[in-house]
């Protein structure tokens, strides 16, 4: 890694921009990126909404713990599913590989930028609106922080450069 700062941990609502920055991040900072989505999909052989329809969302949140543990400790940048603090295990697991990045969105950013929950496969119960599914996780996101950036009306480029900034300042 080119600099002290190790496998930035990337949490936050689904269309946060979690896999979007996390790439650019790790081409910035010259080390690898790993998408804990794409892990499950290619360990799995079938796509994240083809566990959820099959498992239900208990299931699934079980699957996705099993390959949040076993994320290697020297990966790079990590974009985690939006589900993945509902394990407070796999969560304790990625803090000691890193810290921790909360890209944050407000409701209304959110609400544009997320389309169908459904098509894009976003763990909730039965009839959960978005309202209170960010109510329910933004504590959840905040509880596991240790660094929050805000996306709303940020480019991609915008968000690494001020996560870049906030990284060299915790890791001195
Ligand atoms: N900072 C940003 N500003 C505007 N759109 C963004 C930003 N970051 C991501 N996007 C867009 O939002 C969508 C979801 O991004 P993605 O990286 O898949 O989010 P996540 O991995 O958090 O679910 C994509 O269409 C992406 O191009
Ligand atoms: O928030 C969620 O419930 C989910 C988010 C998805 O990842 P992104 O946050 O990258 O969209 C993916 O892990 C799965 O479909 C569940
Ligand atoms: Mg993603």
């Amino acid at each position: 890694m080119s600099s002290t700062i190790r496998n930035p941990i990337l949490i936050g609502m689904p269309a946060a921009g979690k896999s979007t920055v996390g790439v650019l991040l790790a081409k910035q900072l010259g080390v690898s990126f790993v998408d804990t989505d794409i892990l499950i999909q290619t360990g799995q052989g079938c796509l994240l909404q083809e566990i959820i329809a099959e498992h239900g969302v208990a299931g699934f949140r079980a699957v996705e713990e099993n390959y949040l543990l076993r994320v290697p400790p020297d990966c790079g940048v990590v974009a985690t599913g939006g589900s993945a603090v509902y394990s407070q295990k796999a969560m304790s697991y990625l803090r000691s590989l890193g810290p921790v990045i909360y890209l944050c969105i407000g409701l209304a950013a959110l609400k544009e930028r997320l389309g169908s929950l459904d098509e894009r496969g976003v763990l909730r119960t039965p009839g959960q609106s978005i309202d209170g599914l960010y109510a329910e996780r933004s504590p959840l996101y905040e509880k596991y922080a240790d660094i929050t950036v805000c996306t709303d009306d940020v480019t991609p480029d915008r968000v690494v450069g001020v996560l870049l900034d906030q990284l060299r300042l915790v890791s001195g």
